[in-house]
């Protein structure tokens, strides 16, 4: 199975707006604002229509900030392959609202709860935050971290 997907940080005020997801692929962790690409949909599309649908608001200032892969095999057996493209956003339209399928909360950027989130996160997330647009590519077993490789890509 191979998906489209996408991740949303809203950053303001020095804080990034996260979701504690409530159902599906990660739920219980935090994570940012995202779900699979729609048929006909472009990636940048997919990330504003999820972030209206999970957490009620328009974000604004989008920026591309990468793209990543996770790879997650069943032993020998490829279960699903995510191709997640990464955003982040400067502002939005609304107030975040808690929906069905997602809680929203702010956290100080020094202060990201990694703890709860995919073991990815660490490796990653951090030079997003501070502005630098990466490729990765991480690969699991059932879920559990193996390999990991993160470039940031030249602009
Ligand atoms: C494994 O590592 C991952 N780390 C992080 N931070 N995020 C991940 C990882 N693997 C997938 N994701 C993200 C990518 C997407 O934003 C979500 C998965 O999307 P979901 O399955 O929830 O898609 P929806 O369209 O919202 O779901 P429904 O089909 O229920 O509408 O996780």
């Amino acid at each position: 199975m191979i998906l489209l997907e996408t991740l949303l940080y809203i950053i303001k005020n020095g804080k990034v707006l996260l979701i504690r997801k409530k159902r599906g692929l990660g739920a219980g962790y935090f994570n940012g604002v995202g779900g699979k690409v729609e048929d006909n949909e472009d990636v940048n599309n997919a990330a504003i229509r999820e972030c209206i649908e999970e957490i009620g608001v328009k974000p604004r200032g989008l920026k591309w900030m990468g793209l990543l892969e996770f790879w997650n095999y069943d032993n020998n057996a490829i279960e699903s392959i995510h191709f997640v493209h990464v955003f982040t956003a400067s502002d939005y339209n609304g107030e975040p609202r808690e929906s069905d399928e997602a809680e929203p909360l702010w956290f100080n950027i020094n202060e990201i709860p990694f703890n709860s989130m995919w073991e990815d996160d660490s490796l990653w997330l951090p030079l997003i935050l501070s502005g630098r647009r990466i490729y990765g590519r991480f690969i699991f077993n059932k879920w559990r971290m193996i390999s990991h490789e993160v470039h940031s890509i030249c602009t």
